[in-house]
Order: structure tokens, then C-alpha cells, then sequence
């Protein structure tokens, strides 16, 4: 921040420069053809365009011809194709030595000499001592790293020297730091191992994670510069499971192709046993009254709805197979514009905000988003309409869609059934909206079909202090009754904590819900994403 006129000018200057724009279409246009992963027609530009130049010079001086020789002679032009060039023919990479000549001298007729450059990377390789013999052995080998681009070293090869140290009675530590010394060059003297078969998976296994994981935080991991850090929602190309602990695998959406370590799944779940189960949870209260489903609503409460809300409270009995969220299999799915959107599917403790979050959605762009309008047995009242505020049908009608399986959820509430039907989720979908749905937790599965791919956003309430204050000061603002108490509050946190730990692995996105305008911005623009995405990833479930 700052009010000094000449930081302002400065700005404008610079906002205003044409190279500075010219900098943007750069960006732009190799974002663009990024896409297209261009491959460089010819390597010899620079000497094509100078052979030009001199026959063009023999065929007469028209305008267009001295227009053209003059651009060849131009120093930027002749740099550019020279740069060309050397990206073409990968000038840019490093020369390997010549051969030592010692090497050939070796009597071993199995050793093999490899040498490879190392840059700021590592090699890509992690080393142990084989338990029998003694040897020190090539452990692992990082897909996409150095060592296994040259192809040249194995999982199982023997290395007998580096840069002409002898390994022999070293511990591997010592060997890591001679490693981790060397620059440039490093020459490896190895003993090939006999037969090792190359793990050959034709079928690419993609995996989306379910937690964070930092190398820098786990104190267990091999080699933390042979490991992939990852954040929930990632995914991860997996392209070794041969180990039981470590996996192999590539960070999609980053530029580095280069397999590193992370977490089997069996090994995180170990880990998660290790911790204090907190699905084991116990909420502090029981509920109140009993379980009336679901607000069948989109407006703003009326007094009555207000008071149903209140004496309604998310059932407890999120029922589900409690195993700790490791990784979920996904597979890419490219939408065509013409598919109808993915349903979102929004998942929360009962007055976190899920039905303020849907009504803000739908008011900030009713032609993009859509809701479900409810079914209900109970009697129309004057001031609402037919198939705007509910469908309003016979018991006789609900009781036999019940039967037939027709209602995500329904509920009762003072005499009257309630309930969210399959057909209005189609009818939404079917306008090509994209359909916003609030469901029980319990009743996911009636969503989580190929036909739906739900995107699934769980609304979490923020911490303790947070909650307070935001909902407070709302009430305050509306000038409507505080009637939210603090043990409200904490069932809500402590349902959150259930329904995640439950129910976590199912969520695409988790979303906390303090300040209402920044998260709705925060959705609105996750949600841009995922439609605007080349690709998405659905979990393989969803075709199962
Ligand atoms: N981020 C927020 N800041 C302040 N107040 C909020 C926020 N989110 C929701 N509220 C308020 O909290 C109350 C409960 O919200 P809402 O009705 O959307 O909850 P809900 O999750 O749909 O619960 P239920 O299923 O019980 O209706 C409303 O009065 C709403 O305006």
C-alpha cells in the first residue's frame, strides 16, 4: 500500500509498457502450444535460413525477397533460429565423459561401466546392503529419474565403485554422502544383477490421495529426495506397487515426470491405526427429538421450517466400514460439452450452512445453477405454487414412489412426508443446469452412480471461535433471534469430525464455512475448475 505519486507513475509506466504486454502473448502462446507438445520440424533452422538468403539473393530484388533476406540478416532473427536449434537438437544437455580406460582393463567380464551427469537432481535411486553377501545394492530405481532414463542401472545391480572409490566395507551412508557430493559426471562400476523383470503394467493405475503427505515430516522414508509430497486431492500415477510399503509414483500436474516414494496404502493405514481412532466418537448430547430428515426447502426459513430445522439434527448413524482414507482409484473422464454437468452433491452437520451456501449459489447465477424442487404430502398454502416451492402430492402417490425406491430421502415432519426424488434431479440436469443437492450423509449412495459423478463438497464448520462470531454476527445483521447455543455449536464440530471421518474418502472437496462471501467465492471458483478441466477425475467406483 502506498499513497506516493511517483510509485503510482512508476506503475503506470510500467503497467503501460509495450514489452511488458508483449511478455503476456508470450506466456499466452506458450501456455497455448504447451498443450500441443510441439515437436521441432527440422534441427538445422539457422543454416536453412542462411542458404535461403543466398539463393534469394540471386532471384532479383523484389520487394517481398528484401523483405525477407533483410529479416534473415537481422541479429534477434539469427539468435532465435540458433536457439531453435539447440532446442531441437537438445544441445542444451550435458556431454558425457569418455569411457575410463581402467574400466576396460576390469578381468570381471560382468562389470559394466555406466556414467551418467548428474544434475541439482537426484539420481533417482535409493541403495541398501544386501543382508548375505554384503554387497551394497541398487534398492529402487525412481521411474522418469536419471538412472532409470539411461536405462543402464537396475533394481538388484551391484555397484562396486563410484567415481573410482571402491565400495567394498562402506555402510551406505558414507555412500549417499560420496553421492550426494558429486557433480557432473559420476561413474558407476557395476556388477549387473542376473535377471530382473522389469514391472511391465500396460493398464495406467491413477490414484487421487486422501491425505497430505510431506517427506520433510516422516522421519521412516527411505530417501525424502526420492519421496513425492502431496496434498489431499492430488492425484497420483502410480507405477510401482511391487513394494508392500513404499509405492512409486508420478505427481500429475507436475512437470516432473519423475517417479518418487509415497506411502503404500497399507503403510498409511498402519499408521492411522497407530493414532487415535476419532471415528470412535461419541457425540456428547443425544438428539434431541427425533431424526425429521431433511429441510425439504431452498428459501429463506419460514418460522416454522426454522423450528423444524431446529428440532431436526443430523442422525449420528453415519454408517460405513470405518477404514482411514488412503488413496481412491480414479480414472480420467473428459466431458464432452454436449454431457449434461456433474451433479454437485453438498454434504454437512445439520445448520453449517449447506442450504445458505445452495440459495447463494443459485442466486448468483440461476442459469447456470439449478435445485431440486421438493416433493410433500401436506395440503398447498395459498402463497405457494405448484412445482416451484414443492410438488404437492397424495400420500397414497408418495408412499408408492417410496416402494419404488424413486426418493434419495425422505422424511416425516408433523404428519407430513417430505422428499427429495431422482426424477427432479434428472429434471434439473436435464436443462443442462448444474444440479446443487444437499443429502444425509447416509444417503450418498444413492447419488454415487456413473450417471450422476457426483462432485461431492463437504461443508465443515470452522473452529469453535470462528463459528461464534460469524454466525453471531449474521444474526445480528438479519436482526433475527440468537437462538443458536454454544452446545449447538459443538455438536455441529463434533458431527463435522464423524461424518468426515466416515465419510471423508467420498469427498471431492472439503469446504469451511466461516466468512460467507469467501467461501462462496471459494466454491464458485472450484466449481469453474472442475467443469473448465480437460479432464476429471471419477472414482472408479462410480463405474463399478
Ligand atoms: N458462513 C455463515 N456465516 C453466518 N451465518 C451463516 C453462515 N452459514 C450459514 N449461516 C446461517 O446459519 C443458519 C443455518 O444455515 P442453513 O439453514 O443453511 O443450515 P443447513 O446446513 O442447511 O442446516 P439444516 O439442514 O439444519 O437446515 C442460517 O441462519 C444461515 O443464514
Amino acid at each position: 500500500h502506498t499513497d506516493r505519486e511517483e510509485d503510482y507513475r512508476f506503475l503506470h509506466s510500467m503497467l503501460m509498457e509495450k514489452k511488458l504486454h508483449l511478455l503476456f502473448k508470450i506466456h499466452e502462446r506458450l501456455r497455448r502450444f504447451e498443450k500441443r507438445s510441439p515437436a521441432p520440424v527440422l534441427e538445422h533452422a539457422a543454416s536453412l535460413a542462411s542458404e535461403l538468403a543466398e539463393e534469394l539473393i540471386d532471384q532479383g530484388w523484389r520487394d517481398e525477397v528484401k523483405e525477407l533476406v533483410a529479416l534473415f540478416s537481422k541479429p534477434n532473427f539469427k539468435i532465435l533460429l540458433a536457439v531453435h536449434d539447440a532446442v531441437a537438437q537438445r544441445d542444451f544437455e550435458p556431454r558425457l565423459p569418455p569411457i575410463p580406460d581402467d574400466a576396460l582393463e576390469d578381468d570381471e567380464d560382468s562389470v559394466k561401466i555406466v556414467s551418467l551427469v548428474k544434475t541439482k537432481d537426484p539420481l533417482g535411486a535409493t541403495i541398501k546392503r544386501d543382508k548375505s553377501t554384503g554387497a551394497i545394492v541398487v534398492a529402487r530405481i525412481m521411474r522418469g529419474g536419471a538412472a532409470d532414463k539411461s536405462g543402464l542401472i537396475h533394481e538388484g545391480d551391484e555397484l562396486k565403485e563410484v567415481n573410482g572409490v571402491p565400495l567394498e566395507h562402506r555402510k551406505p551412508k558414507e555412500i549417499l554422502t560420496l553421492l550426494t557430493q558429486s557433480r557432473g559426471e559420476v561413474t558407476f562400476k557395476i556388477v549387473p544383477a542376473s535377471s530382473k523383470e522389469e514391472m511391465s503394467s500396460k493398464k495406467k493405475l491413477f490414484m487421487q490421495a486422501l491425505f497430505d503427505y510431506d517427506p520433510n515430516d516422516d522421519p521412516t522414508v527411505p530417501s525424502k529426495d526420492a519421496a513425492v509430497a502431496f496434498k489431499r486431492g492430488d492425484v497420483l500415477r502410480i507405477v510401482s506397487m511391487e513394494d508392500d510399503t513404499w509405492w512409486q509414483a508420478c505427481h500429475l500436474g507436475d512437470s516432473n515426470t519423475r517417479a518418487g516414494l509415497i506411502p503404500s496404502q497399507q503403510l498409511h493405514e498402519r499408521r492411522v491405526a497407530l493414532q487415535r481412532p476419532k471415528a470412535l466418537f461419541t457425540p456428547r448430547r443425544n438428539n434431541k427429538k427425533s431424526d425429521v430428515e431433511r429441510s425439504f426447502r431452498l428459501g429463506r426459513k419460514s418460522s416454522l421450517a426454522r423450528e423444524a430445522a431446529r428440532s431436526r439434527r443430523w442422525s449420528t448413524g453415519v454408517h460405513s466400514s470405518i477404514c482411514p482414507p488412503t488413496y481412491k482409484e480414479v480414472i480420467p473422464y473428459h466431458r464432452d460439452p454436449r454431457d449434461r454437468h456433474r451433479l454437485v452433491v453438498l454434504v454437512g452437520p445439520s445448520g453449517v450452512g449447506v442450504n445458505e451456501l445452495k440459495r447463494r449459489l443459485l442466486i448468483s447465477d440461476p442459469d447456470h445453477f439449478g435445485v431440486t424442487v421438493p416433493y410433500t404430502t401436506r395440503e398447498r398454502r395459498r402463497q405457494e405454487t405448484e412445482g416451484v416451492d414443492y410438488h404437492y402430492v397424495s400420500i397414497h402417490k408418495f408412499e408408492e414412489d417410496i416402494l419404488n425406491h424413486r426418493f434419495i430421502e425422505y422424511g416425516r415432519y408433523k404428519g407430513h412426508y417430505y422428499g427429495t426424488s431422482l426424477d427432479s434431479v434428472h429434471r434439473v440436469m436435464a436443462e443442462g443446469k448444474v444440479c446443487l443437492l444437499d443429502v444425509h450423509p447416509n444417503k450418498i449412495k444413492h447419488v454415487y452412480t456413473s450417471e450422476f459423478k457426483p462432485y461431492m463438497v463437504f461443508v465443515k464448520p470452522p473452529r469453535i471461535d470462528e463459528l461464534r462470531l460469524t454466525r453471531r454476527r449474521a444474526k445480528f445483521i438479519c436482526d433475527e433471534e440468537d437462538k443458536t447455543s454454544e452446545e449447538d455449536f459443538e455438536d455441529m464440530i463434533n458431527l463435522a469430525e464423524t461424518i468426515e471421518s466416515q465419510c471423508g474418502h467420498l469427498f471431492d472437496k472439503v469446504i469451511v464455512n466461516g466468512d460467507m462471501a469467501e467461501v462462496l467465492r471459494e466454491l464458485k471458483v472450484d466449481l469453474e475448475k472442475v467443469e473448465e478441466a480437460d479432464v476429471q477425475w471419477i472414482p472408479l467406483l462410480h463405474f463399478n
